[in-house]
């Protein structure tokens, strides 16, 4: 059943038409241009499902082979932006980095006009992970790594300049089904941050830097983190028990539970918490996986939410060694796809958004003169 959508937050309002993606058409389906989100998941390479987004249709094995070459001979970073990057403080947020650092890329490398639309989304989808792993790991450990890996993939090209050695397959693997789980979600607070900004007819760094922005929140991207830090709080399924009940009580927003969308389950859900099941066995853990299931039976028998797809990411994050800070910007290499297919499909078909406000504050008055102000 579909959810009753209605009240503040422009919840149920169609702002726009896509043909990217549909989100809880069926209480809880989601396809990519018309395809199940879990037979991607499934199936296909990150890369795939990116090309998939952002150029219309699957890719067949040359084409797939091509894009991939042309992703990895784009993993460069200008020394311009490595030396911004290493100004920012090791106690900043990577988001924050991030931001700052697509922000700085479209100083040096400008999107002149919106033929060069796909150029720019492949050369930040190439080397947000650089971003990302330069700046932690230049304030972090003192080193500064070389970003231009041989790695297959996305998803591996960001956990060998993390962990400074190639990643094992199956995580690898887990990056995969993570990008492909984040990748696109209509019309979602970040995303419709970009189309707004598409709108207005600004070039496409400019879109995703105000979109890194809006998914930072913890009611947004931000809830993985938030859901990593409240679950590493709890020392065994009991204990998980006992504390939520007392949130609970005191009406505390439980991060990662619960969907505006969404009415009965967040079908990337279940895709990723079967991930860290099979993570969890793999490093031999025997409690965060326990609780993150006890917290998902809590919040379902007490208030019927559900883990969104953020609650299962903490755990599989934890269990593949990424430090929690740079769950979020995960999500920002995935959601990138998204948000620039919606800003190409502003562009293909724009109107100015710019909806109107019921006013609420006071009526018409005169300007009193600076002595008869209180
Ligand atoms: C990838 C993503 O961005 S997924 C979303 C990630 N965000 C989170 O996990 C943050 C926690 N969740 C939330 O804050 C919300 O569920 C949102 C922001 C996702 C959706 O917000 P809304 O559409 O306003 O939620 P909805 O209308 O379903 O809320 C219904 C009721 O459930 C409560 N509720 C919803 N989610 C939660 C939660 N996680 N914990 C506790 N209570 C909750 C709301 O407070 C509301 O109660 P009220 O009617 O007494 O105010
Ligand atoms: O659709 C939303 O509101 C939030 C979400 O799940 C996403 O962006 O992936």
């Amino acid at each position: 059943m579909a959810k009753q959508l209605s009240g503040a937050g422009l919840r149920g309002q169609v702002a726009g038409k896509t043909a990217l993606s549909t989100v809880g058409v069926s209480g809880s389906g989601l396809t990519y241009r018309g395809y199940d989100v879990k037979d991607l998941a499934a199936s296909c390479q990150f890369e795939e499902v990116a090309y998939l987004i952002l150029k219309g249709k699957l890719p067949n094995q040359s084409e797939l082979d091509g894009y991939k070459t042309t992703l990895r001979s784009m993993r460069g970073l200008p020394q311009a932006l490595k030396d911004v990057l290493e100004r920012i403080p090791k106690d900043a947020h990577p988001m924050d980095v991030l931001r700052t650092g697509c922000s700085m890329l479209g100083n040096l490398e400008m999107e002149n006009d919106f033929s060069e639309q796909g150029h720019a989304t492949d050369r930040m989808l190439a080397c947000f992970p650089s971003i990302i792993c330069y700046w932690y790991r230049f304030t972090h450990d003192g080193v500064r790594i070389d970003v231009e890996t041989d790695d297959d993939s996305i998803g591996g090209h960001f956990l060998h300049m993390l962990h400074g050695e190639k990643p094992r397959e199956l995580h690898e693997q887990v990056m995969h089904v993570s990008l492909i789980l984040y990748a696109e979600h209509e019309f979602n607070a970040s995303t419709f941050t970009a189309r707004v900004c598409a709108s207005t007819l600004s070039d496409m760094h400019s879109c995703v830097t105000g979109a890194i922005g809006s998914l930072r929140g913890p009611l947004h991207g931000g809830a993985n983190e938030a859901a990593m830090e409240m679950i590493e709080g709890f020392t065994s399924a009991d204990d998980a028990e006992e504390k939520m009940m007392a949130m609970l009580s005191r009406k505390d927003k439980i991060m990662g539970f619960g969907h505006a969308i969404y009415s009965e389950s967040d079908p990337r859900n279940e895709i990723i918490k079967g991930w860290s099941e099979k993570l969890a066995a793999d490093v031999g853990d025997n409690v965060l996986y326990p609780v993150s299931v006890r917290c998902e039976e809590v919040m379902w028998r007490e208030k019927k939410l559900f883990c969104n797809a953020d609650f299962f990411h903490a755990s599989a994050y934890n269990f593949m060694g990424i430090p929690t800070k740079l769950f979020t910007p995960i999500f920002v290499m995935s959601r990138l796809t998204g948000w620039a297919a919606h800003v190409m499909e502003q562009r293909a078909d724009n109107r100015i958004i710019r909806p109107s406000a019921e006013y609420t504050g006071e009526d018409i008055r005169d300007v009193p003169p600076m002595s008869a102000r209180s």
